[in-house]
């Protein structure tokens, strides 16, 4: 094993999709989808609005049932097994839906808590809640955060506190769905910062589907295309451009997407001439 990997990494991808399949009814979102995520890297998921971005996150988590094809998460096949059926891995990761998916009657550190009650019953109720206000520091918000209702927080603050649950179980793999969406600009990059962080710290490997340039070029290790029912490529950015496909080329070659590329290399030369 390479000595240089993190102590929690195995070598193995911690993700692989083979042959995905999804239809609804007769539209299909994926056919013959297949894409790995190593471990340790942030894999940024891209593509156009309903090529099924977060479709399949859900086949990988296990919450659709594709129609054909194989996923397996840490060495274990998720399609073709019940929702419920505990596989040991469900704990292994952690999940931030679109807009937090917070319960609206439970405070920010009840939230927290809810993954812990579930995978871990027998933790006594003043650990569970030091795990909980721990996550919720950890993911930047003030400990007064903790008390608060979903209702009295910003969009930015339930987004930390959708991370804040996701990390809740102590994951090794995190899934975002999108989330810098709706933040403003320097929220939004202070998230990515965030990510990053946690991710190098707490040695996570990162499926994150975004529409965010920015992102994509911040802390993004790959990325990969869903276009055309599939995943048409998967590396970074620069080998994404070589590709020449027209979707990838519209993207990262479009007005938004070469105003994103100037950013960051203006940001990296600042850090070169700082250092
Ligand atoms: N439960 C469902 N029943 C029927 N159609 C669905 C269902 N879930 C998703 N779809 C359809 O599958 C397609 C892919 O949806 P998905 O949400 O994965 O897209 P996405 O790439 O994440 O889009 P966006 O970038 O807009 O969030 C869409 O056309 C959507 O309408």
């Amino acid at each position: 094993m390479d000595d240089t990997l993190h102590p929690r990494f195995s070598g193995n991808p911690p993700v692989v999709v083979k042959g995905l399949v999804n239809r609804f009814g007769d539209f299909t979102v994926h056919q013959d989808l297949s894409l790995e995520v190593r471990e340790g890297e942030i894999l940024g998921v891209v593509g156009g609005s309903g090529t099924g971005k977060s479709v399949l996150m859900r086949s990988i988590i296990g919450l659709q049932t594709p129609n054909d094809g194989h996923i397996s998460v840490f060495g274990r096949t998720i399609t073709g097994i019940d929702p419920d059926q505990d596989l040991g891995v469900r704990c292994r990761w952690g999940v931030m839906f679109q807009g937090g998916a917070l319960f609206s009657t439970l405070t920010v550190g009840e939230n927290v808590e809810v993954p812990l009650r579930q995978f871990y019953p027998d933790i006594s109720p003043e650990l569970r809640k030091e795990i909980a206000r721990y996550k919720v520091l950890l993911s930047g918000l003030p400990e007064d955060a903790i008390a608060k209702f979903p209702s009295e927080l910003s969009g930015g603050m339930k987004k930390r506190a959708g991370l804040a649950r996701a990390l809740a179980l102590d994951p090794e793999l995190l899934f975002l769905d999108e989330p810098t969406a709706g933040l403003d600009p320097i929220g939004a990059a202070a998230f990515d910062r965030l990510t990053r962080e946690l991710k190098e710290t707490l040695g996570l490997t990162v499926f994150l589907i975004t529409h965010d340039l920015d992102t994509l070029y911040e802390i993004c290790d790959r990325v990969a295309v869903i276009a055309d029912k599939q995943v048409v490529a998967v590396g970074t950015i620069p080998e994404l451009i070589e590709t020449g496909h027209p979707w990838i080329e519209a993207y990262f070659n479009g007005p938004r997407g070469r105003a994103a590329q100037s950013s960051h290399q203006r940001a990296h030369q600042r850090q070169d001439g700082s250092e």
